[in-house]
């Protein structure tokens, strides 16, 4: 019997997407964190960056979003959207959450989707449905502020929605969520593969993305 065919339109924009890290270093403090990184990523993939607390998993997905200058080697997205630099292709969720207090959920969604979804019409979801995906739109209305700290994290995952950018660098994306949540988000990271998206996370725990390959970094200096 033959598989069903499904027809992934976006899939085929990011069949050639490939992030290449090759002997990377990077340095925190005057001090070398990391050296000697190399891995590739193709579209579709997904790569879990695990390793002791100190060891780098942060400054590595810093340096990869190049918000911090690499003390050697290359971080580059080929293959991506002629003339965009690695950065204007990659969301880059912290620790910290990224949203602006004073203003409602769905008014600092509205302002991300407005900010960096030009260009990416019918790959970026609305405001609403980013919201569905993560179980909060009842709290759209809420000023992001008091909301709990899963619903906080929920909202920051909403904002990679909102804008579609191929490559996701995610820092401990499940951390306070529930588990209807985790399961909610594993999926939307699998719905991001499955379109020819890249994920690369770093995590002390099961993400929910079985195929993913795993980068294990070594004991913290
Ligand atoms: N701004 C900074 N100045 C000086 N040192 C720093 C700075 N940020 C991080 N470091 C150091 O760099 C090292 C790597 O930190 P990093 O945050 O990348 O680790 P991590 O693997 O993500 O840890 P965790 O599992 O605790 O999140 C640690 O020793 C940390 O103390």
């Amino acid at each position: 019997m033959s598989e069903p065919s499904v027809h992934r339109p976006h899939a085929e924009r990011h069949a050639n997407l490939r992030l290449k890290v090759e002997n990377l270093a990077a340095a925190r403090g005057g001090r070398l964190v990391l050296r000697g990184i190399s891995f590739s990523l193709s579209g579709g993939e997904a790569l879990l960056v695990t390793g002791p607390n100190g060891v780098g998993k942060s400054t590595l997905l810093r340096a990869i979003a190049g918000l911090l200058p690499l003390a050697g080697g290359v971080a580059a997205l080929e293959g991506g959207a002629p003339g965009a630099e690695l950065p204007q292709q990659a969301h880059y969720l912290a620790h910290a959450d990224g949203l602006k207090a004073a203003l409602t959920v769905r008014e600092n969604l509205d302002f991300w989707g407005r900010y960096l979804a030009r260009g990416t019409e019918g790959r970026s979801r609305s405001t609403k449905e980013a919201l569905d995906v993560v179980g909060l739109g009842h709290a759209a209305e809420a000023p992001f502020g008091v909301l709990s700290a899963g619903q906080k994290r929920r909202a920051a995952l909403a904002r990679l929605l909102v804008a579609f950018r191929p490559l996701w660098l995610l820092d401990e994306p499940l951390t306070a969520l529930d588990k209807a949540s985790r399961a909610r988000f594993a999926a939307a990271m699998r719905d991001h593969c499955a379109l020819g998206g890249l994920i690369v996370a770093a995590t002390h725990e099961p993400l929910g993305l079985e195929e993913a390959a795993e980068l294990a970094l070594g004991s913290a200096g």
